[in-house]
């Protein structure tokens, strides 16, 4: 069956990764919850929000159901469901289950984290993306000023990932979780990253995909394990997100996915690391396979200077001075400060050439 299981400085978990579990969440869990808030999304609840019911003891089980939308993750939606757990009557001893992808998950998790000081929670991700998000106990709101500003580290009590729901999950989407999984093979796996760049997004199978998140996961948990709070290897998991968030809140979140953004993230990143150490990473390649995948890379014009002063909040600056994950090679990732001039003559360089060619 192969799950995967996870070793948090809190407690350890398992990461279940099965067709169909979402009939069975009650087998999983390790003690009786005194009540269970379910916490979803308007586009999940109509597909599975049953199905997971079902599975759980019938009494004292709540529902949540949030916008499907990022701005979900705002400081509103977090005290709106603060309210419902409340009024639930839920108490210490109730487990929140947060059921959908990244949005739902990071907001829940927080919840989850500060509700009477921190609950238990399970993540249960419906979306490929997600495989990322709901593994590793990063659970965040955004601040209008930037993205996952307010959050904490706090791992699930379980992963519940019924691979069978990613049937449903659209085009869109799909190109958005390749993205990560991409990031995860960068950074840790040269065949993995060759196994994602001989794959085709549109015939791709279910056999592929799951055998692909499931890398994506375990190099994932081996990290987390390494460096939880992020002090130092962690953030190699941030490759292309310096840029990526940058262009989301750029471009106003929805009009681009986390992924599709992480992926231009990424081959900026590449192509800093070649400046810089003169040596020649696979970024033709993997340009190739996001255009031949339908990946949006022309922008429109996009503002270099925005870009940049969006880039300076991103949280792997320290004392104001922007610190970027870059490649020696694939598999061998380095974080490195790079100085504003220095950015500047990159982003623009790779904004002309490809985001507003
Ligand atoms: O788990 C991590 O660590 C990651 O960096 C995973 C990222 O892919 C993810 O998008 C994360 O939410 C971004 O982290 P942040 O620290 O930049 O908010």
């Amino acid at each position: 069956m192969n799950d995967l299981f996870i070793k948090s400085s809190s407690h350890s978990y398992h990461i279940y990764i099965r067709e169909n579990i979402r009939f069975n969440v009650n087998e999983l869990l390790a003690k009786t919850y005194s009540s269970i808030l379910i916490i979803t999304d308007e586009n999940v609840a109509p597909l599975y929000l049953e199905d997971v019911k079902e599975s759980l003891p019938s009494e004292r089980v709540y529902t949540t159901i949030i916008p499907a939308t990022e701005r979900s993750k705002g400081i509103q939606t977090y005290y709106q469901v603060h309210t419902e757990a409340i009024q639930y009557g839920l108490d210490r001893e109730s487990l929140i289950i947060a059921l959908g992808g990244g949005v739902v998950g990071d907001l829940a998790g927080f919840v989850a984290a500060t509700y009477m000081r921190g609950i238990d929670y399970i993540q249960m991700p419906t979306t490929i993306l997600a495989h990322d998000s709901s593994v590793g106990g990063k659970v965040a709101i955004n601040h209008e000023l930037g993205k996952n500003l307010i959050g904490n580290f706090y791992p699930p009590v379980a992963v519940v990932y019924d691979v069978q729901v990613l049937e449903t999950v659209s085009e869109k989407e799909v190109r958005s979780g390749y993205a990560e999984l991409i990031k995860e093979a960068l950074i840790a796996d040269e065949s993995f990253f060759k196994s994602i760049m001989d794959t085709s997004l549109t015939s791709l199978t279910n056999e592929q995909l799951t055998t692909h998140i499931r890398q994506g996961i375990a190099i994932k948990a081996t990290i987390v394990e390494q460096d939880e709070r992020e002090a130092n290897t962690r953030k190699y998991l941030n490759l292309g997100h310096t840029l990526g968030h940058a262009i989301e809140s750029e471009l106003g979140y929805g009009s681009i996915t986390h992924g599709e953004a992480v992926a231009i993230g990424m081959l900026f990143a590449m192509r800093v690391s070649e400046q810089k150490y003169f040596i020649k990473l696979p970024d033709q390649e993997l340009l190739e396979w996001l255009q031949n995948n339908n990946y949006p890379l022309q922008l429109g014009s996009i503002n270099t200077n925005n870009l940049l002063n969006r880039m300076k909040s991103d949280k792997k600056a320290v004392s104001g001075k922007l610190q970027m994950v870059l490649l020696k090679d694939v598999g061998v990732p380095v974080i490195e400060e790079v100085s504003e001039d220095d950015l500047n003559l990159y982003l623009s360089s790779f904004t002309d050439e490809l985001l507003n060619s």
